[in-house]
């Protein structure tokens, strides 16, 4: 059965919604964390409610809200208060917990409150008490705690320095571990010796419980060692705010504590569950396309390089599939997630996903019963309210037909502008979730 180009064009949606569904906040908690009455069930732990005086819930990431509101949903009249911090806008109808919004990717003041308000009840909770810690993207910024002698200003002035000097996440949080007082294990500290139970959504490739959010409840195997060799790497250190060059010295030298390390005390009574990442939003991607009659193929989660050259790759496979049939026939469903960059050419507005599908456009330009679609899981790609966008192989021959010229766009990163122009922008709304992006082929 040949199937239309719209017909692809839905089923690839439907494949994209079936991915961010998976890995929805509110469900994805409800399924971790189950109760029978005084019995708590967490990924096969059970709790006897009974020992436990009081239950706390404290947390910081964009989908801070929706996993706060899957928590009262099982909890109920046994949570007794919580602080948790979202990015502004993020939020989602909760009764217990007290939402802070927040600054992101920038911490602001609105942050700090949020950040003592958490360590407030990490600190309240005792031996008899219980504490959930929920972490998702975003979580570093929307709780920044400086260290003594680092001001708010200088910390938000270390954040734009190392978002804009090419290091990776695990470099980021390597240094804002060692630059605050509950990252990096340190949160985990404060809320000993009370029971803490962590559930974490994953926007990180590779889904390292340290990196997300800089992993303020799991031990932190980098260094302050790591720390000096990160800023001499991107050349950072005449840039330093003069307290923060100061402070990584004074590590460096051991005139500070090193952030806690595996096998400390304060992880004894510690239990951390992943409950939703990429891989699981790929594989209800895959199942959904299995359904919809396109046996899929997934390359992989962790996706990294060159928005651009990762779309090639996936046009490159759509031409072997088409052509000869191989890795596998028509109709198939390719699956890839990740997190792609983007260096920047042009003023443009756009997003990686956005970018990717043009640049995949380019390359599918005359291919029949073939789309790709690249998507953002948070909904926003970019400083855009896109999602991301849809190429097929008609796209390039629309675009030239209304003047717009496929590698003129990119040199100019304009992918906004010029799926907006085709109506071929992805639109989700923010979906209250976050595990990087999903990229779909279809070949019908
Ligand atoms: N005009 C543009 N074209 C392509 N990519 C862009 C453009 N502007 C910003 N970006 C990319 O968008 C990224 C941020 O996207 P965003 O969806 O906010 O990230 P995240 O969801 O991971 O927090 C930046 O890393 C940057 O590379
Ligand atoms: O908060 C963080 O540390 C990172 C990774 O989890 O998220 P984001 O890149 O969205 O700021
Ligand atoms: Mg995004």
């Amino acid at each position: 059965m040949t199937r239309t180009i719209q017909q692809l064009r839905t089923d690839a949606r439907l494949i994209f919604d079936a991915g961010i569904a998976s890995v929805d906040p509110v469900a994805a908690v409800q399924k971790t964390v189950t109760r029978q009455g005084d019995f708590l069930s967490v990924a096969g732990e059970v709790y006897d409610l009974r020992q436990y005086a009081h239950v706390y819930v404290i947390g910081a990431g964009k989908a801070g809200a929706t996993m706060a509101q899957g928590l009262e949903n099982v909890l109920q009249d046994r949570l007794t208060a919580g602080a948790v911090t979202v990015k502004y806008d993020h939020v989602a109808p909760v009764t217990t917990v007290t939402l802070h919004e927040a600054g992101h990717p920038i911490p602001d003041a609105a942050g700090v409150r949020g950040a003592e308000a958490m360590m407030h009840f990490a600190q309240q909770a005792g031996e008899n008490d219980l504490v959930f810690c929920l972490l998702s993207g975003g979580g570093s910024a929307l709780s920044p705690a400086p260290s003594a002698g680092i001001t708010l200003e200088e910390k938000q002035q270390f954040t734009s320095l190392l978002l804009a000097c090419g290091a990776s996440i695990d470099e980021i949080n390597t240094l804002r571990k060692h630059l605050s007082r509950l990252k990096g294990g340190q949160l985990a500290r404060l809320v000993a010796p009370a029971r803490l139970i962590t559930l974490v959504l994953s926007d990180v490739v590779g889904d390292r419980l340290d990196v997300i959010a800089s992993g303020p409840t799991v031990p932190d195997a980098s260094t302050f060692t790591d720390c000096r060799e990160i800023v001499a790497r991107y050349r950072l250190m005449d840039q330093l705010p003069p307290s923060i060059r100061s402070h990584l010295q004074r590590g460096c030298a051991g005139q500070l504590p090193e952030t806690p390390k595996a096998g400390e005390p304060m992880f004894d009574r510690c239990q951390t569950v992943l409950i939703g990442s990429n891989r699981i939003a790929l594989q209800a991607a895959a199942q959904q396309a299995r359904d919809l009659g396109y046996p899929p193929l997934v390359l992989s989660s962790s996706i990294q390089g060159e928005a651009r050259e990762i779309a090639r790759v996936h046009a490159a496979m759509a031409h072997e599939i088409r052509q000869s049939g191989l890795p596998m026939s028509p109709p198939v469903c390719v699956l890839a997630g990740g997190e792609t960059t983007v260096t920047l050419l042009g003023q443009g507005k756009g997003g990686r996903n956005q970018e990717f599908a043009l640049a995949a456009a380019m390359d599918i330009d005359g291919l029949e019963g073939v789309v790709i679609l690249s998507g953002g899981t948070d909904g926003t790609d970019g400083p855009t309210d896109a999602a991301g966008a849809v190429a097929d192989g008609a796209t390039a021959r629309r675009a030239q037909a209304l003047g717009l010229n496929p590698e003129e766009v990119i040199q100019r990163s304009d992918s906004y502008s010029f799926f907006n122009a085709l109506d071929d922008l992805l639109f989700t709304g923010p979906t209250g979730t976050n595990v990087m992006d999903i990229y779909i082929l279809l070949v019908g």
